[in-house]
């Protein structure tokens, strides 16, 4: 493909040098062969302009860079005012514009994302569509499940999984859009048929600093969206409806909304309710419990709505989800105590599956929880708040502590905790915590293990540990069992 081609759609740009055949895409200079053309993309650690030798040097044939470079060796070179919108722009062009042939869904908000797309990839499934999934756990290109490794890629990685959807013949894309992705561009250009916003609640503001940052970012997604899905029992969703020039449609539970449920039935193993839209209504039983999952439900009935895609559709979607790997997970002991394996790591989402589980307690509600290292320091005491408010006693334990200090981590996360009175234990190791949880568990109990889900790995220092909880659960609960 020649390097002009590849330009189409860029707002506007210098090039410097002649027109080049271009085999290959790169923004990361050891993975530049001949005939690449590399991005050089400014980051929070390192600069990519500062690679630019580097790359020539592996056989890259052109650079789209903002800045000047020194470069031993004359190449062509694209200078542009922002190489990460050009990157999202120039990838599409590689990958033959794939959004031409494939629609795209997208799920944003703090919580409710990764659960939002599996519900929204069964109702378009219901409906015989054929869809992908970009998000936390992992992708799905057309009946392949590959690793993701962050809930949304990089651009140029989204581009080519897109053209790998249309390849596999999906008709739809259901894909979480992080507020990191819209800051940093990476959807940039990507047009959603619908965008759905599930909440806003605290979180990542080591990233955006402000919740009214954090807020504006989210909002990003619905520059290029045709229809607006809006939670409007989030404060930040009604905010939200003001601001979006596309199509709205409301979901809620608690204010007058387009889409609204009635009739709530929570039991401990899903939720029984009645979707209502304009006047029609069909009975939901929902096999992932919590209230949180009725609004996720309604989020993607909606988006469903939006599509045209009937109720009845929707009903058999919504019904034919078991579960999603790491949410809300249930394993029942022999000795009458149940462990909930959850993903939840922000304050919302802890109050959440508290709240849920509650509803269905008859002993103890035990949490055990940590929080990640280099992500928002100041959501750890309101973890520590929301799980001592809700929960009759506290395992205080590592998460992912990445570069930091676990224990340090786990200072921040105490006052919140000790602020509500509630009885705690500070058990560093995760997995001698998990081991006191269950030893000390007695019949009627309930122990969430909060914060990790579907992972299978602990970070610590740059250190990537196996720890799949769920098999250390089961490990443990076989020698309880033991003894009985
Ligand atoms: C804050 C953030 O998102 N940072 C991402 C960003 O890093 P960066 O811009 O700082 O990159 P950098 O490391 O400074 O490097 C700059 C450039 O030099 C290039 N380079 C670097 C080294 C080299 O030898 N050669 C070379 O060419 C790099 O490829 C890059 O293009 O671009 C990098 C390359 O794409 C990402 O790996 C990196 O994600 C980091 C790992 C990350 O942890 N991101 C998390 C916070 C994130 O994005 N999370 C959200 C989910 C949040 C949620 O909703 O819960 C997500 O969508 O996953
Ligand atoms: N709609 C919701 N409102 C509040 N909490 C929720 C909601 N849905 C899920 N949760 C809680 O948040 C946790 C994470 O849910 P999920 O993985 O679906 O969110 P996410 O937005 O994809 O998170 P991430 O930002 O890590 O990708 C769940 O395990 C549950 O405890
Ligand atoms: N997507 C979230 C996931 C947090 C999960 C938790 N286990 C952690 O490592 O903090 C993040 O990267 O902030
Ligand atoms: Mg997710």
């Amino acid at each position: 493909m020649k390097l002009k081609d590849l330009l189409y759609g860029l707002d506007s740009y210098e090039l410097i040098g002649e027109d080049v055949e271009i085999k290959k895409i790169s923004y990361n200079s050891k993975q530049v062969e001949k005939g690449t053309l590399f991005f050089c993309i400014e980051g929070f650690s390192l600069d990519g302009h500062k690679f630019a030798e580097e790359a020539v040097s592996n056989g890259a044939v052109a650079l789209v860079v903002s800045k000047n470079v020194n470069l031993s060796k004359n190449v062509t070179l694209v200078k542009v005012k922002d190489t990460r919108k050009a990157m999202a722009i120039i990838s599409s062009n590689f990958y033959n514009n794939p959004l031409k042939e494939l629609k795209v869904i997208g799920i944003t908000g703090t919580n409710g994302k990764t659960t939002s797309t599996f519900m929204m990839k069964s109702i378009l499934e219901a409906k015989n569509l054929k869809t992908g999934l970009i998000g936390t756990i992992y992708n799905i290109i057309g009946d392949n499940i590959v690793e993701a490794k962050r809930t949304t890629p990089e651009s140029m990685d989204l581009q080519f999984m897109f053209r790998q959807m249309v390849e596999s013949k999906c008709n739809f894309c259901v894909m979480e859009v992080s507020s990191h992705s819209l800051e940093l561009d990476r959807v940039y250009g990507v047009t959603f048929e619908a965008g759905i916003f599930t909440n806003l609640t605290q979180d990542h503001l080591d990233f955006h600093k402000t919740m009214e940052n954090y807020f504006k970012a989210k909002l990003k997604l619905f520059e290029r969206t045709k229809h607006a899905i809006i939670n409007i029992d989030d404060s930040y969703g009604r905010k939200a409806l003001d601001l979006v020039n596309c199509n709205v449609i409301t979901f809620g539970i608690e204010n007058l909304a387009d889409v609204f449920a009635k009739n709530l039935k929570i039991e401990d193993s899903g939720t029984i309710f009645t979707l209502c839209y304009d006047n029609q209504e069909v009975d939901i039983n929902l096999h992932l419990p919590g209230k949180f999952n009725v609004y996720n439900a309604l989020g993607c009935a909606a988006a469903a709505i939006s599509l045209g895609i009937d109720l009845k559709t929707i009903k058999l979607g919504l019904e034919s989800l078991k579960s999603v790997p790491g949410r809300s997970e249930k394993i029942n002991s022999k000795k009458g105590f149940t462990v909930i394996i959850d993903y939840a790591h922000t304050p919302d989402g802890i109050e959440n599956i508290l709240k849920a589980t509650r509803e269905y307690t008859k002993g103890k509600l035990v949490i055990l929880f940590g929080a990640g290292g280099d992500r928002d320091k100041t959501k750890r005491p309101l973890m520590g708040k929301a799980a001592g408010s809700l929960a009759d006693f506290c395992i205080v334990t590592s998460d992912n502590p990445r570069s930091e200090d676990p224990e340090k981590i786990i200072q921040d996360i105490l006052p919140g905790v000790e602020s509500t009175g509630c009885p705690y234990k500070v058990i560093v190791d995760r997995k001698e915590a998990i081991k006191y949880a269950l030893m000390n568990a007695n019949e009627g109990d309930v122990i969430v293990i909060a914060g990790k889900g579907h992972e299978t790995y602990q970070i610590i220092k740059d250190k990537v540990i196996p720890f799949d909880e769920k098999e250390i659960v089961n490990e443990f609960l076989k020698e309880i069992e033991q003894k009985i």
